[in-house]
């Protein structure tokens, strides 16, 4: 059982590091396991509870892994898998498990996928997934719990997603890098881990064109190598950090090379929030009262669904109405009502939210119902009177590194609780 205490009051100042991505790390996993060519080594890995879950995985289908946690490093040596198994116990905790599928297929020539978590955020379908590894040759055995995946070697195919998956365009470029001939994704997904799980494929062998334009087209090889390769920072961390310096009314220096915060830079600068690129380090100030803002979630470069939940509570905290839509999952909301025992006024119909600050909000115990709702209502802490227990935790730390060091770095006054069940 993980439990943060958050009290609130104290402006955030200093330097914040920013993690390598959630979102690249997982399916970089996935990649390495692919080749059974020599070791990949991965740096920037945020040492977060969903690449423990990986690390567990990828071991019990045979892969050495090593998880050299101060160096941020993963070493893994993927060439004796001998497991097509992903088992219930882990493949359910996290939402990654699924990236594991390719690299059985290729070698072992079948995935027994007995389940996949994530975050609890409504439906979250993986069909593009499975009808791609269909349309390249694989047969899929979709049962009740367990779905069985068999081929005995792909062939490259036209591939269309009805939406831009971001894991079904990563799982389907990675069945194509192996798969014989050419394979086409239409509608793909334009994120930036995308794209650095591309650059990473690519160093391994893979020969992959197109990415970032929505239509990606891989011409299959025979073998891939292992790589090195750096993870890239974590855009949703930054931008929590940023939105912790924005309604705490302070000052802090984000360091992380190349970040880019897009369009959450941009609402956050409607809202009041000042922005300074120095160099490498992006500094963020807020020194006035919040304006009200509205948001539209969206696939790259629209605002990302997983910044939603942490920008519900800046919002609480602006003076005047947000709007909030919703679209990318149906069930999306549960922060409101914690939000609101804290003394928020939040009002959900449907996909849209509408949020009535600004509302003084005070200390209560409340619950993280998915990573980013929970790391919303820290954010909350930070800014309320009082004391704010914040329980299942460990949602948060599935996705953020070292939370309450980093925090109390700045000056937050933050602490993680860890007791037995
Ligand atoms: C590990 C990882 O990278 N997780 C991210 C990934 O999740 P994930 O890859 O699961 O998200 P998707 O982009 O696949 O899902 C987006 C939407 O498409 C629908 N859909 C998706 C696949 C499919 O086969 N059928 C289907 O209908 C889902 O139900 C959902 O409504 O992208 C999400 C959207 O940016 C992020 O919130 C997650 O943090
Ligand atoms: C939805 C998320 O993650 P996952 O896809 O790993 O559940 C998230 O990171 O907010």
């Amino acid at each position: 059982m993980v439990r943060y205490r958050v009290r609130g009051g104290n402006p955030l100042r200093g330097t914040a590091f920013i993690q390598g991505a959630k979102n690249a790390v997982l399916p970089m996993i996935g990649a390495a396991l692919l080749t059974a060519q020599g070791r990949t080594v991965l740096r920037n890995v945020p040492i977060i509870e969903d690449v423990r879950r990986a690390v567990e995985l990828a071991t019990a289908v045979g892969a050495g892994v090593e998880l050299h946690e101060s160096e941020r490093t993963l070493v893994i040596d993927a060439s004796r898998l001998h497991s097509p198994v992903l088992p219930a116990q882990i493949a359910r905790r996290f939402r990654g498990s699924v990236l594991f599928t390719p690299a059985l297929l290729h070698r072992l020539g079948e995935a027994i996928v007995e389940g996949v978590g994530g975050c609890n955020l409504g439906s979250r379908n993986l069909d593009f997934h499975y009808l791609g590894y269909k349309r390249l040759g694989a047969v899929v055995d979709e049962g009740e719990t367990v779905i069985h995946v068999k081929a005995s070697g792909l062939t490259g195919a036209t591939l269309y997603l009805d939406t831009p998956s971001h894991t079904g365009t990563e799982n389907l470029i990675m069945a194509a890098a192996l798969a014989k001939g050419t394979t086409v994704i239409e509608n793909a997904a334009l994120e930036p881990e995308v794209l650095d799980v591309i650059d990473m494929l690519t160093k391994m062998g893979a020969r992959i064109s197109g990415g970032g334009t929505g239509f990606i087209t891989v011409e299959g090889v025979e073998e891939l190598h292992a790589v090195e390769h750096t993870v890239m920072p974590d855009r949703l961390d930054a931008g929590v950090f940023a939105m912790a310096a924005a309604i705490t009314q302070g000052e802090v220096s984000l360091v992380g090379t190349g970040l880019d915060l897009g369009v959450v830079r941009y609402k956050l600068e409607q809202m009041g929030v000042d922005f300074a690129r120095q160099g490498a380090v992006l500094q963020v100030r807020c020194d006035r009262p919040l304006r009200p803002i509205n948001i539209i979630t969206d696939t790259y470069p629209g605002f990302a669904t997983d910044l939603q939940s942490p920008m519900m509570t800046v919002a609480a905290l602006a003076d005047g109405t947000s709007y909030i839509h919703e679209r990318i999952f149906d069930g999306r909301f549960a922060l409101a009502a914690e939000l609101n025992k804290m003394g928020a006024n939040v009002e959900v119909a449907g996909s849209r939210a509408i949020v009535r600050g600004a509302t003084p909000l005070t200390g209560a115990h409340v619950t993280a119902h998915d990573l980013r709702s929970g790391i919303a209502l820290v954010l909350a802490g930070l800014a309320a009177k009082g004391e704010t227990v914040i329980d299942s935790g460990y949602l948060i730390d599935r996705g953020h590194a070292h939370l309450a060091p980093r925090m109390r770095a700045l000056g937050a006054d933050i602490t993680q609780e860890i007791s037995e069940p």
